[in-house]
């Protein structure tokens, strides 16, 4: 008798262990572990996982069976499923979370599958499954019976299986036109032509000039070529009509190839560190710490030619802000079809299909945002985290994962080395580099030793005295040299929309959010007031609710003044605008990159998006208006926040041939995140946050815990936090520091109230049993949420 061990999608802690099920006699080879079923659970059906399968059956009533497969191969392979274990453990989230997180999105249950067959004569052995058609749908309830005819062909390689999802119409046919006749015979027409004809003319001499292209018709309408010309032409015998396949997604653009540039001598000695660990199967973990503009991107290449040329494969992890069409195509230039992308703005089956290719070995290189950590890479050679730094990588909802560890765990298991990139590496990464757990790399030099940029410090105080403006004289007078020069310029102001409040002069009102305890952002372009936490939006009233005055007038700064501001100051300046609110749109992100690239526009302006990952080489001016956003959280991560983004963003210019200039506007110009930015010197900042970091005993000298509670009465909540907070006192040696419970910053958001207790400690063996208790206990909790976040990457 076989069992199957399921795990079943109920979450809750009473099922995240696995349930056995009997195996049905016809489906006793084909159950493999990593595969989804459906099975009775008290009077439903539901579905579930296949963690294990034994002869050995450790339950004394009598089990019921599987009712039907869902997947006919493995979704999970053992490696992920040893991972989603793992992972399940330390982030205190159930294991069917964990298991559904690797799969890609739009791979549920219900999704209907094909079989296909391999050849006419498995149709013909087969009649009563294919009924003369070469593939069949199978319905998620498929009989047994026929469930087990298909895995043994499965197994037998005579069949494929494919998930029916739909594809997004990402490709567009547009109307061609390419020359037809030689040169030779295409310029004694020419002599045919009557003079007046100057659209025949002009058609002819563009196929002359260029036999071999084909030319979009649009295009030639816009160039005075009408379409009945084009027509004469066909008809003629010069050319002949075609279609051109043009893709609407920007990723997927054609590239050109590119070679391996020669490396510097700091570059190749990072390369080989990494590349002698990839041939001798070591599993390492390496930091490389490398200035702005240093050429980390080529090390990486290069280290992944590496593991390709030694048959492996290679997983590089990006930031979701910096997954631009820029990154991408340096690699895809480099690896061409190799490569497959997992990001958030593809479609389900887009997704799904970059999944497959991965799964079946087609794709060696992935590149993708840090869902991709799931990629399905059988024989990893080498994980690279770019920007490792980078907040994106931690993930905020269930699971609460952090990808750097989820990559080191996958790198221990492949025997493969990780390689950590940033220019401002996360303190927990530099102190493991310090004590020698991980292996540092440096590249202090820009490339061609271009010199950093040279960075001025505005103490905002002062300017204020003399003027009102947003752009400090300073910056403005800036602006417009490079503006004469046409070189470009990136201003960052890290706060979206118009204003940051509305405020009555008569009597101090400002408008809050109804759902949530904070005021709201003024927005011109949509004429409302937003609420940046629960998305409520109102009209802007024309006089005050409280007073009826009609002095009611908006303060502070967001993106969409700064390019008001902007327009006014420089009249003849093209502006791009990247935030939030502007990048809504599928593919849009890329558009205004591609735009600023193509230099249709002088000055980007937006938001922290703007700050990291480009590589613009015109661009030698970045201002950065309000340096201080990040300071005014009460939050022991602010400082490190604040280096890494002005560090990042100043980053941007001077990285080609010009030299870069930087602005910073603060009202801070003494604090030492400013100063040491100013500087761009990390080592500096890192020695500097570390003492601060030892004396408030905050991470990396301690390790973390957040728990949060969450109700829609706040008495509650806060009764059940003081009840567990004391709980765990009772559990903790009196070494472990227990913060709260305190309300958090923004103590009601969307009507439900927010409390959390922080745990600091360095070795607690009854932490982690004493919370897994504590997750037990409030499940029976009607109304409190509770959630436990491990290194939570804020405390606020
Ligand atoms: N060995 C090399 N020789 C010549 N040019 C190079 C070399 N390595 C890199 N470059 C070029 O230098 C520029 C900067 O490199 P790259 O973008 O890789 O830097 P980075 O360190 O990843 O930057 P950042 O962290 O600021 O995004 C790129 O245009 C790249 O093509
Ligand atoms: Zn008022
Ligand atoms: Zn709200």
């Amino acid at each position: 008798m076989q069992v199957a061990k399921v795990i079943v999608d109920v979450p809750s802690r009473q099922t995240n262990k696995p349930f056995s099920y009997l195996i049905p006699d016809n489906l006793s080879s084909a159950i493999l572990v990593g595969m989804r079923v459906q099975v009775p659970f008290g009077h439903r059906k539901i579905t579930g996982f296949v963690i294990e399968v034994t002869d050995h059956v450790d339950f004394d009533g009598k089990l019921k069976p599987i009712d039907s497969v869902i997947d006919l191969t493995p979704v999970i392979s053992p490696e992920l499923m040893s991972l989603a274990i793992k992972m399940s453990e330390t982030t205190y989230a159930f294991l069917i979370s964990c298991l559904q997180t690797m799969l890609p999105g739009g791979m549920k249950a219900s999704m209907t599958k094909k079989i296909v067959a391999t050849s006419p004569q498995v149709i013909a052995d087969n009649e009563e499954l294919f009924h003369g058609q070469s593939e069949v749908q199978l319905a998620s309830n498929t009989n047994p019976q026929t469930t087990s005819q298909v895995l043994s062909l499965i197994k037998q390689e005579l069949v494929t299986v494919d998930y029916d999802l739909k594809r997004s119409a990402s490709a567009v046919e547009l109307l061609g036109v390419q020359a037809a006749m030689s040169v030779e015979q295409l310029t004694s027409e020419l002599t045919t032509v009557r003079a007046n004809a100057t659209g025949q003319q002009q058609l002819l001499k563009k196929l002359i000039g260029h036999p071999e292209t084909n030319f979009v018709q649009a295009d030639l309408v816009k160039e005075g070529i009408s379409a009945s010309t084009v027509k004469t032409a066909v008809n003629r015998g010069w050319a002949q009509a075609t279609k051109i396949h043009q893709n609407r997604d920007p990723f997927m653009q054609p590239v050109k190839p590119s070679q391996p540039l020669e490396l510097n001598k700091d570059q190749q000695v990072a390369v080989d560190k990494v590349t002698d660990a990839i041939k001798a199967n070591l599993n390492e973990c390496f930091l490389l710490e490398g200035v702005t503009g240093s050429g980390k991107t080529e090390v990486y290449l290069q280290i992944m030619d590496l593991a390709l040329k030694q048959g492996k494969a290679a997983l590089m992890l990006v930031p979701e802000i910096t997954l631009t069409p820029q990154i991408v195509n340096r690699v895809r230039s480099r690896f061409g079809n190799q490569v497959a992308m997992l990001h958030s703005a593809m479609s389900n089956g887009e997704r799904y299909d970059e999944w497959q290719r991965i799964n079946r070995g087609e794709a060696k290189v992935v590149v993708g945002v840090r869902s991709a950590i799931f990629a399905p890479i059988n024989n990893l050679g080498v994980i690279i985290v770019d920007e490792e730094h980078d907040a994106s990588y931690k993930q905020t909802d269930n699971p609460r994962y952090q990808t750097r560890d989820v990559a080191k765990f996958r790198a221990e298991y492949n025997h493969c080395p990780v390689v950590l990139g940033s220019a401002t590496p996360s303190l927990e990464s530099r102190a493991r580099a310090q004590k020698g757990v991980y292996q540092l790399l440096r590249l202090p030099h820009r490339i061609n030793d271009q010199v950093l940029p040279k960075v001025d410090v505005v103490d905002m105080r002062e300017a204020m005295k003399h003027s009102s403006s947003l752009l400090a004289q300073a910056l403005q007078t800036k602006i417009s040299e490079k503006l004469t020069r046409h070189e470009q310029v990136i201003l960052m102001l890290n706060r979206r929309g118009y204003a940051s409040f509305l405020m009555c002069r008569s009597c101090g009102y400002v408008p809050q959010c109804p759902n949530c305890d904070i005021s709201l952002t003024v927005h011109k372009g949509s004429h409302s007031l937003k609420c940046h936490y629960c998305g409520h939006e109102e009209p802007i009233p024309e006089a005050c609710p409280q007073c009826q005055s009609k002095k009611i007038r908006s303060f502070g700064y967001g993106s969409e003044q700064l390019e008001e501001q902007v327009h006014k100051l420089f009249p003849s300046a093209k502006t791009l605008r990247m935030d939030v609110d502007t990048t809504r749109k599928k593919g849009a992100h890329e558009r205004i990159i591609n735009a600023f690239a193509n230099k249709e526009a002088d000055i980007l302006l937006g938001t922290q998006m703007i700050a990291k990952g480009l590589d613009f080489p015109d661009v030698t001016l970045v201002g950065v208006l309000n340096a201080d956003s990040a300071l005014q959280f009460p939050d022991f991560r602010s400082s490190e926040r604040t280096f890494e983004l002005l560090t990042q963003v100043a980053g941007r210019a001077g990285r080609a041939d010009k030299t870069g200039e930087v602005v910073i506007q603060t009202y801070n110009p003494n604090h030492y995140a400013i100063q040491l930015s100013q500087r761009q010197d990390y080592e500096a900042f890192y020695q500097k946050e570390m003492g601060i970091r030892r004396i408030g005993k905050y991470p990396p000298f301690y390790y973390t815990i957040k728990i949060t509670g969450n109700s829609k009465n706040e008495r509650t909540v806060l009764s059940q936090m003081l009840s567990l907070t004391n709980y765990l006192k009772g559990q903790l040696s009196n070494q472990a520091i227990l913060l709260g419970p305190t309300p958090k910053m923004i103590t009601r958001i969307n009507n439900h109230y927010y409390y959390q207790t922080i745990i600091k400690y360095r070795f607690e063996d009854q932490l982690k049993p004493a919370l897994d208790k504590i997750l037990t206990e409030s499940q029976k909790l009607k109304d409190v949420q509770l959630s436990i976040d491990n290194e939570p990457l804020d405390f606020i």
